[in-house]
């Protein structure tokens, strides 16, 4: 595992390197939610199986972008950014909401578990931004209780038009990577500087 200590941005680099090593960069023929193709995969699943990674990636995440918005309560687009909201959640002290993908049929019926009132604001958390429809489907399900979305968190922004599908939508995405710096800090890596 790579050293967490460092600037701010040899800590991301450090995150980038411990993903590659764990396998959360795939290389092949991927097929993304929106019915395109992509070489790359970002598969930040596999951090559930590394929990330290995981706690430096929500610590790093929230460091950048805590400053920037305004919220009540934070809320991880279900089920990858789960495990990040939580860890946010519990560190900083802010009080999360979980969305359901479907009701249960018995007891509440909530789609959004957890205490809040109409009016209050939410911060989303999402693990990639792709054409931000798991996003924009998270936002829907906060806004018709009465919740207010100030913006997205999002880790790695895969520059594929996502982040501009939810400013067209009012929604600002901040992003703590691009799949372009990652992989540049790929390429970067002694074992591949021969694929330059
Ligand atoms: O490299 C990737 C790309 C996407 N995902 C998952 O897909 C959705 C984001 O796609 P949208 O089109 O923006 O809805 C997101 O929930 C990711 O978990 C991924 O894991 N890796």
């Amino acid at each position: 595992m790579s050293s967490d200590t460092g600037s701010f941005e040899e800590r991301v680099n450090n995150f980038v390197v411990d993903l590659y090593e764990i396998g959360g960069l795939k290389f092949g023929d991927f097929k993304m939610k929106v019915g395109i193709n992509s070489p790359v995969y970002l598969d930040l699943r596999v951090l559930a199986s590394h929990p330290k990674i995981l706690e430096t990636l929500a610590l790093l995440l929230w460091e950048f972008a805590g400053p920037l918005v305004e919220r009540d309560h934070i809320c991880g687009v279900p089920y990858n950014a789960l495990p990040i909201a939580t860890i946010i959640a519990a560190k900083h002290n802010i009080p999360m909401l979980i969305r359901r993908k479907e009701a249960k049929n018995y007891g509440t019926k909530k789609l959004i578990e957890g205490q809040f009132t109409e009016g209050q604001t939410c911060v989303i958390i999402e693990d990639v931004v792709t054409s931000g429809s798991s996003i924009l489907e998270t936002v829907q399900d906060l806004e018709n209780e009465g919740l207010k979305v100030t913006a997205a968190v999002v880790i790695v922004d895969r520059g594929q038009g996502g982040k501009k599908n939810l400013a067209d939508q009012g929604l600002t995405v901040h992003n703590l990577l691009t799949l372009s710096k990652v992989s540049t800090c790929y390429l970067d890596m002694p074992q591949n500087s021969l694929l330059i």
